[in-house]
C-alpha cells in the first residue's frame, strides 16, 4: 500500500476486518485521513466501502452477526474502546446517506432533535446552533422564513444539504458521506459538491463515491477498495493526483482507467 501523506491522522483504520456471520466482507483494511482532509473511498460494488463506513460509527453494532476486528481511531481514541460510548461517538462522527433522509418534522426540528438528544436543553442556545449549521450549508437564506414548514417540502438538493446540517450541528470531528450525491440531479449535485468543498479543512471527511470524476474534483486523497479472493480490501491509498496519475496497484490502474470494476 502507498501512503505518502505526512500529517498525523484524524481518522485511522488499522487492519480492520468486517464479517457478516461466517462470511468475511472486508479483510485487513488500513487507511488514514489527515485532519481537515477529504478522502474518497472508491471501488466496485460489493468491495465493502459501506461496511467500512458503518464500522467507523459502529452502525455495525446493530447488524445481527456482524463482527468488526482491528482498530478504528479518531484523534487517537479507539471507537471500540471503553471510553467511547455510542452517544459520544455519534457526537464525534456525523453521517450523511445516499438518499436524503430528513425526519418528517419541521426544518428547524430536524436540527433541534439531535441537539435535544445530546442534552442541549436551552432553546436560545439551540436556535443559535441551528442558524449556524443552516448558514454553514448555505440554506439559511433559503429557509429562514419558513423554519416551521415540513422538511419534506424542500427540494432533493435542499433536503440533502439539511441532512448535512443535521450531521454537523453538533460540530463533529469526522463526517462520513455515503454516496451523498448519487440520488440527486446534476444541479442539486453541483450544490452539494460546492458545500462539501466548503467544508474541507473544517471537518475530516471520508466519502464513498462511484463517481471517479467527483472523487478527482473534490478529494485530497483516495483509497481504492477491491475484491480479492471473494473479499473486500483496500489495495492502495494516497494523494488524489498520485492515485489517478501514477497508480501503483494493477487494480487501481484498471479501475481508474475504466477498464475494470
Ligand atoms: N447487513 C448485511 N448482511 C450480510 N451481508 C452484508 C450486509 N451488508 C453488506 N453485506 C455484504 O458485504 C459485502 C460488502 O458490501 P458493502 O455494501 O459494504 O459494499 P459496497 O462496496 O459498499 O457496495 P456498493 O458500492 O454496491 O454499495 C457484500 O458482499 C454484501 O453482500
Amino acid at each position: 500500500m502507498i501512503d505518502d501523506r505526512k500529517t498525523a491522522p484524524a481518522l485511522e483504520l488499522d487492519d480492520v476486518s468486517v464479517s457478516y456471520g461466517k462470511r468475511p466482507a472486508v479483510r485487513h483494511a488500513s487507511l488514514s485521513v489527515a485532519p481537515g482532509e477529504l478522502m474518497a473511498l472508491v471501488g466496485p460494488s460489493g468491495c465493502g466501502k459501506s461496511s467500512l463506513l458503518a464500522a467507523i460509527n459502529r452502525m455495525t453494532d446493530m447488524v445481527p452477526g456482524c463482527r468488526v476486528s482491528g482498530d478504528i481511531r479518531i484523534d487517537g481514541a479507539s471507537v471500540m474502546g471503553q471510553g467511547m460510548s455510542l452517544p459520544r461517538l455519534r457526537r464525534r462522527v456525523g453521517m450523511v446517506f445516499q438518499q436524503p433522509n430528513p425526519f418528517p418534522l419541521s426544518i428547524a426540528d430536524n436540527l433541534h432533535f439531535p441537539l435535544r438528544e445530546h442534552g442541549i436543553g436551552r432553546r436560545d442556545v439551540r436556535e443559535r446552533m441551528v442558524e449556524r449549521a443552516l448558514r454553514d450549508v448555505g440554506l439559511w437564506g433559503e429557509v429562514a422564513g419558513r423554519l416551521d414548514q415540513s422538511a419534506l417540502t424542500l427540494s432533493g438538493g435542499q433536503q440533502q444539504r439539511l441532512c448535512v446540517a443535521r450531521a454537523i450541528v453538533l460540530a463533529p470531528e469526522v463526517l462520513l458521506l455515503d454516496e451523498p450525491c448519487s440520488a440527486l440531479d446534476p444541479i442539486a449535485t453541483a450544490s452539494v459538491e460546492r458545500l462539501i468543498r466548503d467544508l474541507k479543512g473544517r471537518y475530516t471527511m471520508l466519502m464513498v463515491t462511484h463517481n471517479l470524476a467527483q472523487a478527482r474534483r473534490l478529494a485530497d486523497a483516495v483509497a481504492v477498495c477491491w475484491v480479492e479472493n471473494g473479499c473486500g480490501c483496500v489495495v492502495e491509498s494516497g494523494a488524489t493526483e498520485h492515485i489517478f496519475m501514477s497508480p501503483g496497484h494493477p487494480a487501481t490502474q484498471a479501475y481508474c482507467r475504466g477498464l475494470a470494476g
